[in-house]
Formats: C-alpha cells, structure tokens, sequence
C-alpha cells in the first residue's frame, strides 16, 4: 500500500481496515476505532449505510468470512442477556464457524467512544477482561471478549445478601492490581463498582471490565476534568468528591470508587443509600466521607485500609500500591481466605 503524501502509515493502515473485517493486532483495533465515533458526527468518506460491517478480530476462535462478521450469520447470540454495561447488553454469543462462545457487548454508535477500546485493548493485565475483537455492523459496534463463567460480584451480592470479610479482601487485593497496572500506564478505569467486576468459573478470580467510561491521563498527573467532551461520569453513589466538585481529576478516583465497592460488599447496599436521598452528589461534596458505613465488626485493618481510600483529598488519598499492602495485611489478620464464594443469603445491613 503505497504511502500517499498527506496521510501518515498509521491512516493508511486504518484507510486499509476500513469497509472489512479481518484478522488484525490490537492497535489495528484501535486505530480503526477512533474512526467509528467520527463518522457519527461528519461525512468519513465512507458509505454508511446499513450494511457497513468492518472490525478487526484479535482472536483465531473468531472466524470473519469474505471478510465479514455479521450478526445471526458469521456470529449470533444467545437469547438471554448476560449483564447491561455503559451504553450496552451484554449478551453471550457463539461463532458460527468454530462454535466458540464469548461474551460481546452491543453499543449504539451515538454512544460509543473510543476509549472502551483504546484502554484496554493490546494491555496484558491479568485482571483485566481479554478482547477478542469489535466489529460494527450499520450503527452498531459488537465488542467480543473472553466469557467468565462467575458472572459479576454485583450478581454475587444480589444472591449472598452481602459478602464475608475475607472473600471481600480477597477480591479488592485483585482490584487493585489491576488498577495498580492501568494506573501505571496512565489509564483510569472511570466507573469501579461490583457489577463491573467479573468471576472466573471457581469464584476465586477477578477481572475488571466495562471501560465505557475509560480515559487516558496525561502522564503529568495533574489529572483532568472529567465533566468537560464527551466524558459521562460514573456511578453517582461510588463517585468522587474532586468528579462531583468539577475539580482535575487522576487515578485517584478509581481509588475512592474501589472503597465504596467495598463498603457495597460488605454491607450489600451501596454507599449513602442509607442515609441520604437522591441527588447523592452534593452529599459526596459537602459530606465527611462514608467511613462510618465501615460494619462495626470488621477488622481494624480492614476498616484502616478503607479509611485511606476514602479520604477527600485526592492527594492524600492512597494509591492502588499502598492500599494493596494493606488490604493484604488486613487479609492476613483475618486469617486469609477462608469463606466459600457461593453461601447462605444474609439480610443487608
Ligand atoms: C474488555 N471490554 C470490552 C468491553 C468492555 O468495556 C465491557 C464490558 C462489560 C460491561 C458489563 N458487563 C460485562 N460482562 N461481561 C461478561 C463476560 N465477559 O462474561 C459478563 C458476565 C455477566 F454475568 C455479567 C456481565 C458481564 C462486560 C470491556 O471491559
């Protein structure tokens, strides 16, 4: 493909990809992804019709034909839906071809933004869901990724009423590894809360998913406004005081967000439904934080490192390192784990 003057490698590979589906790498993925937000907003060049279907699949147990990947033709779902995630069903489907089943997630074009993809595709952190592909068809883009078998720990606390301390800590040390490593790389997840992480088939691993609303950092850390373009903010009762207040915002609310998943675990009730009402933002602003929602029989430790998440300032709050070392601790003092994932239904406290 020869280089024409006025566009880099890069737009050519994406000009490439365009109007296909073919087996690809993951920055084919996202570079062809960044162009899918666009054509909603201007003439790409492209016909946009309906019958559109163009992607890049990352996976060999996904098999596009001539060049297609088709929805009840190359891949089709099966009927019930597996969850609902930012903007999008999440449904189990199958190939046609290999009769390999995944997970995929359907987005409306008008809602998608490249980030889900950009965050978390081409990144090896094990506790994040592997992608196996997107594709879009007409106005629809279909994100397939590895199926867990668990289900999500939000579904897990809807069954259990709410979860033991143990398998709580056991569960918040693997969040905030893989916060730990998209941290590092200067991603902030966005929206941490029970229902986006996802169980192996054992219960006994976790992997963080739903990057709708994902965002790259600058690598300054002096963080960004997340109220300004096409950025939603999150769940409201796990958001962070600096969202709600406006203020520049950096990993650090992934942080404050994990503490109040935890709380959700602990309690079976989310943060602030207890003792205020809707809007629950001006309560996050104006509020101490939530450390009194802390069960009064949990751990010390575990109430300590709950108390560092959970601090107002983004600054003083604790990173995704300093409050693994003291979930870990507070798991050794509990004498680690110990519970069953699946147990009796308790009443939420
Ligand atoms: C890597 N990647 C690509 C798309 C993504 O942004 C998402 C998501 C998402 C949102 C809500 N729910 C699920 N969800 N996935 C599964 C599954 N993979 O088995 C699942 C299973 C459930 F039982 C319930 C919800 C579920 C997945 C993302 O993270």
């Amino acid at each position: 493909h020869t280089v024409s003057d006025n566009l880099s490698v890069e737009e050519c590979t994406v000009d490439a990809l365009k109007g296909s589906v073919s087996l690809g790498e993951p920055n084919n993925l996202t570079g062809l992804a960044k162009t899918w937000r666009e054509c909603e907003h201007r003439t790409c060049g492209y016909d946009q019709d309906d019958s559109v279907n163009e992607g890049v699949i990352l996976s060999e147990k996904l098999q596009p034909v001539d060049y297609e990947y088709r929805e009840d033709i190359q891949w089709s779902k099966f009927p019930e839906i597996l969850g609902s995630g930012s903007f999008g069903d999440v449904y189990k489907v199958k190939d046609t071809t290999t009769g390999f089943q995944c997970a995929a997630k359907k987005i409306h074009v008008s809602r998608f933004r490249a980030e889900e993809l950009t965050t978390c595709t081409g990144l090896t952190v094990p506790q994040v869901v592997p992608v196996y592909g997107a594709v879009k068809e007409g106005h629809w883009i279909t994100i397939f990724m590895k199926l867990l078998e668990g289900g999500s720990v939000g579904q897990l606390i809807q069954q259990r009423g709410y979860l033991p301390e143990d398998l709580t800590l056991h569960y918040m040390s693997q969040v905030l590894a893989g916060l730990e490593h998209l941290h590092v790389h200067n991603i902030l997840h966005g929206d941490v809360k029970a229902d986006n992480i996802l169980l192996s088939g054992d219960g006994n691993q976790v992997f963080l998913c739903d990057f709708g609303h994902s965002a790259h950092l600058s690598p300054d850390h002096l963080g960004n406004s997340l109220v300004t373009g096409d950025y939603t903010p999150g769940t409201e009762t796990h958001m962070a005081p600096e969202i709600v207040m406006g203020k520049q915002c950096n990993s650090k609310v992934d942080i404050w967000s994990s503490c109040c998943m935890m709380l959700h675990m602990l309690n079976g009730c989310h943060p602030w439904t207890r003792y205020h009402s809707h809007p629950f933002c001006l309560k996050i602003a104006r509020e101490p934080p939530p450390v009194r929602e802390i069960p009064p029989c949990c751990n010390p430790f575990t109430a300590e490192a709950i108390r560092e998440g959970l601090v107002k300032d983004p600054v003083k709050r604790a990173t995704a390192a300093e409050l693994t070392e003291k979930v870990n601790l507070a798991l050794q003092k509990v004498g680690g784990l110990r519970s069953p994932w699946k147990g009796a239904y308790q009443e939420p406290r």
